[in-house]
């Protein structure tokens, strides 16, 4: 299967790009929206972990055929479907390992944040039903806006008086993904050799490519870097626009998803220095959440590994961001507090 393993320069630690065939742990993981564009080629990725013991796959549509599916493939783990509201607690029920795709994707000339009037319920109810089924799982959101949508997600956990920080992360894997691509294209490399750390948030300019702390280490005069961070930015709205109203990045979304979900897994199995971009909790910025490279452990994050140093280009782009970061993850807590009912 797929290994990589490098060194990243910042921080020394070891980021992880793998399905592990080492792994012996009992992790169910539960997948909401699995019948989805995401959905279910995550599905597909996830069978193929040997990490995985138990996939339970939900929607409000379709799960069965899915989880038909997905269930013949002569891998390790056992496959349940659930389908609609009646079947989520069972779908929940002793997950270590919620990921959530639900929700709606854009259309040409929409933003993320255009999204939030579908999604926002969407994640809340489904978090409400993980704090009352399987409050230690943790949990990946996907579903957009991320910047928003895992606030709203923390607000309801604290509502229930089961929030552990630690524990709920915005999957912003794809970024990298993205990153590390285009960089190797730009300069040659070895795609599976490159590694460059995201942080910010997910939309626009909240996503930050930190360019200067790229391993192997690669420099571009300004405007290609300029224009190489645009299209990292931008990258989902080039899929959406090149889908033509067919929906959002898929296929290299249920990619990353796999990637962000396999390396928590190692790390909930007891393997060290797993680290992950991710959108968390965080007091590196005014920003009550912000995407850095995070040490993952048994809890979910162990480590918050921080921006570390950034070029004086980097540091405009974070200044640039926060106000419409803020102004997201204000938008999604005032949501729990003014429409979400206990
Ligand atoms: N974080 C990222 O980097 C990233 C990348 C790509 C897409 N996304 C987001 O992921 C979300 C899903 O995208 P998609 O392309 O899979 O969309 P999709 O429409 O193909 O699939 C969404 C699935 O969610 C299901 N669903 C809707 N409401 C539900 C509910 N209440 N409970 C359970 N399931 C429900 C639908 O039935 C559908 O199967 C979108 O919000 C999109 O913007 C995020
Ligand atoms: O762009 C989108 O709407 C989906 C996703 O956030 C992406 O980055 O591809």
């Amino acid at each position: 299967m797929f290994s990589r393993f490098v060194q990243t320069s910042q921080l020394g630690a070891v980021v992880g790009k793998h399905f592990s065939t080492s792994g012996q742990n009992n992790a169910k993981v539960a997948l909401l929206g699995a019948a989805g564009g995401i959905g279910q080629p995550l599905a597909l990725l996830l069978k193929q972990s040997p990490l995985v013991t138990h996939l339970a796959l939900y929607d409000i549509a379709h799960t069965p055929g899915v989880a038909a599916d997905v269930s013949h493939i002569d891998t390790r783990a056992k496959v349940t479907g659930h389908l609609g509201a009646e079947q989520l607690a069972d779908c929940l029920k002793n997950a270590e390992l919620v990921l959530i795709p639900a929700g709606v994707p854009r259309k040409p000339g929409m933003t993320r944040d255009d999204l939030f009037n579908t999604n926002a319920s969407i994640v809340a109810n489904l978090v409400d039903a993980i704090a009352k089924n399987s409050p230690k799982a943790i949990i990946g959101i996907i579903t957009n806006p991320v910047n928003s949508t895992v606030p709203i997600a923390a607000e309801v956990l604290k509502k229930r008086g089961v929030y552990d920080e630690r524990r709920v992360f915005g999957v912003t894997t794809l970024d990298v993904v993205r990153s590390n691509t285009f960089i190797a294209e730009a300069k040659g490399l070895d795609v599976t050799k490159v590694e460059c750390p995201v942080i910010g948030g997910h939309s626009g300019i909240t996503i930050i490519p930190v360019i200067s702390q790229c391993t192997p280490s690669v420099t571009f005069p300004q405007p290609e870097r300029e224009k190489l961070t645009v299209r990292i930015q931008n990258a989902g709205t080039e899929v959406v626009e090149a889908k033509a109203g067919a929906g959002s990045a898929t296929l290299s979304m249920a990619f990353a998803a796999a990637e962000f979900a396999n390396s928590l897994l190692e790390a909930l199995n007891g393997t060290e220095g797993k680290v992950q971009c991710a959108y968390v909790r965080s007091n590196e910025t005014e920003a009550k959440y912000f995407a850095t490279p995070i040490l993952l452990g048994k809890n979910g994050v162990e480590k918050n590994l921080g921006i570390g140093k950034l070029s004086d280009y980097e540091r405009g782009l974070v200044t640039a961001a926060l106000p419409e970061l803020i102004a997201n993850i204000k938008k999604g807590e005032d949501f729990v507090a003014t429409q979400f009912k206990q």
